[in-house]
């Protein structure tokens, strides 16, 4: 017997996952068309003409992922606490570069996160559908996956430094 396959059957029952036929046909779309130019994507509402509009749009999504996602805020928070006592702990530039690429791993999938939930209710609504469970719960596992990784991290190149602080 395969054991790729069996296991593959097995895990989508014991969570009790609905796992989607692949082999039913994908929905015919018929949304291309030729750009005006070379070096435009031609489906895009509108397209950032110069490198400050880039930054601009950026920022705007960085400003709106602030507002409305409370886990975005308390990554935030947490990876400013962790970044200070860094430098208060005065712990190595390798360690300090580590905690920082850390944090910005876990703000950065917060931030996909959040377009791809933006793009499933621009797909579904508020309809319910299995294949929009799937894709937001398995975003919302790579961030958490992402933060307990960074608590690792933090923890281990911090603690040291706190218990000779301390002690
Ligand atoms: N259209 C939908 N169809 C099926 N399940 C959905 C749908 N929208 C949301 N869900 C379920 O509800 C959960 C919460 O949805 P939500 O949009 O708040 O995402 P989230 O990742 O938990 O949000 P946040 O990152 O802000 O905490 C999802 O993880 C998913 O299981």
């Amino acid at each position: 017997m395969n054991n790729d396959l069996s296991l593959s059957r097995a895990l989508p029952r014991l969570f009790s996952i609905q796992v989607p036929s692949l082999s039913e046909p994908m929905p015919e779309t018929n949304h291309f068309r030729e750009p005006d130019h070379p070096h435009q994507r031609s489906d895009s509402f509108q397209v950032a003409s110069n490198l400050l509009l880039s930054f601009k749009y950026a920022g705007q999504g960085i400003i709106y992922a602030f507002r409305t996602q409370r886990n975005f805020r308390i990554h935030l928070m947490i990876g400013a606490i962790a970044l200070g006592l860094s430098v208060y702990l005065q712990i190595s530039a390798i360690a300090c570069a580590v905690i920082s690429l850390t944090i910005s791993f876990v703000l950065v999938l917060e931030l996909l996160n959040t377009a791809l939930e933006a793009v499933v209710d621009l797909t579904v609504g508020r309809e319910f559908h299995q294949l929009a469970k799937i894709a937001k719960d398995c975003a919302a596992g790579a961030v958490l996956i992402a933060a307990i990784t960074a608590l690792v991290v933090a923890s281990v190149l911090l603690i040291p430094h706190i218990i000779i602080l301390v002690f």
